[in-house]
């Protein structure tokens, strides 16, 4: 038990964890994803140093990582304000806001948004991935990463007092990297500390994640406390995935909205449709994992956003809910994904 205990941390302070509404677990409100740059494809220079017109937006939809500009979620504050008051009207609460040190987090902005807004906000603590590690970072023990970890939950990070209500996501690359098994196996001592709600990045393997929990799990961590998340892009075959919800963590289908022919980081990988996320969601429901599935949209590029013809923050709620319901999802299930999972594991034990 600690002060924490039974409540939940967001930006303003603590939270009876009842007052979370409707929540998305992985989102991004201002970041910078510099360390993902992908070069475009051949011939189409001039269009990724374009400006944003409508007309260059299907390609920015296709080629979201070959535009320095599209990069730089952390220039649209204002555009994400917006987003946010249309995510309560829409009947949001809660958005879990998963930008770590590496990505440029923001957390007087975060504040300010959640003062702003009326949407509750809850600040990841921890490490990107390793490309964005600092020689700083590297050379860092398990317990002071640990340290780190603690106190930018108990007392706030990057120099405020801001405090963070969640460990993650972390970033793990595939293969795991020594400095990322570090940061992991901080999270987990962090996490039997605290409490408190993990949530995982993994690498772009289907056993990537499973290779996490085995981290996690060797080193204490509460993987029944733990969301997996980008399921949506790692695990494809419905076998493969049974094995993995079996561990017991959180199962979170969170690029609702992205749809993309060739997915640049893995060009083997077929980045599913929403239609397809839906119907993953409903197999698990079917096989009885309606109380371990979270959703969110991810989103980390400009394009995304509704300023810019994307789908926004909303498009669960408006779109992808509605569609839940006619592919054998009830509404009970449904609150279950959206309201009830994210409660609980954001709760602090
Ligand atoms: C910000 C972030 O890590 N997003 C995930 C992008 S990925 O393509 O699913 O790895």
């Amino acid at each position: 038990m600690t002060a924490l205990s039974g409540k939940v941390q967001t930006v303003l302070g603590l939270l009876d964890p009842a007052q979370l509404g409707r929540t998305m677990t992985h989102e991004h409100l201002t970041m910078t994803f510099e360390c993902c740059y992908v070069p475009p494809p051949t011939g189409d220079d001039a269009v990724s140093e374009a400006p944003f017109e409508m007309r260059n937006m299907h390609w920015l939809r296709q080629n979201p990582y070959s535009s320095q500009e599209n990069l730089l979620l952390c220039q649209e504050i204002e555009a994400v304000r917006d987003e946010l008051q249309y995510y309560r009207q829409a009947g949001g609460g809660t958005i879990v806001e998963n930008t770590t040190t590496g990505i440029t987090r923001n957390l007087p902005s975060l504040k300010q948004l959640a003062k702003d807004t009326g949407v509750n906000i809850i600040a990841g603590a921890g490490f990107y991935v390793d490309v964005t590690h600092s020689d700083e970072t590297r050379k860092m023990t398990v317990e002071k990463l640990t340290d780190i970890i603690v106190s930018e939950i108990l007392h706030g990070a990057d120099g405020t007092d801001i405090r963070c209500g969640v460990i993650g996501e972390i970033g793990t690359s595939w293969p795991i990297t020594e400095s990322e098994k570090r940061v992991l196996r901080a999270t987990a001592h962090a996490q039997s500390q605290l409490g408190c709600p993990v949530i995982i990045h993994p690498g772009r393997h289907t056993t990537a994640p499973t290779e996490v929990v085995r981290i996690l799990q060797e080193a204490g961590g509460d993987i029944s406390k733990t969301v997996m998340s980008h399921l949506d892009r790692t695990i494809f075959d419905y076998g493969e995935l049974l094995e993995f919800a079996k561990l017991g963590s959180y199962l979170e289908y969170d690029l609702f909205g992205t749809e993309m022919l060739d997915y640049p980081f893995d060009l083997e990988i077929d980045m599913p449709s929403d239609s397809q996320r839906v119907q993953a969601l409903s197999f698990l429901v079917k096989e009885g994992y309606e109380d371990r599935i979270v959703i969110a949209h991810d989103i980390h590029t400009k394009n995304r956003l509704t300023k810019y013809g994307g789908h926004g923050y909303s498009h669960i709620l408006k779109n992808i809910a509605p569609k839940m319901l006619t592919r054998g999802i009830s509404q009970g299930q449904v609150d279950k994904i959206l309201i009830h999972n994210p409660k609980h594991w954001l709760t602090f034990k």
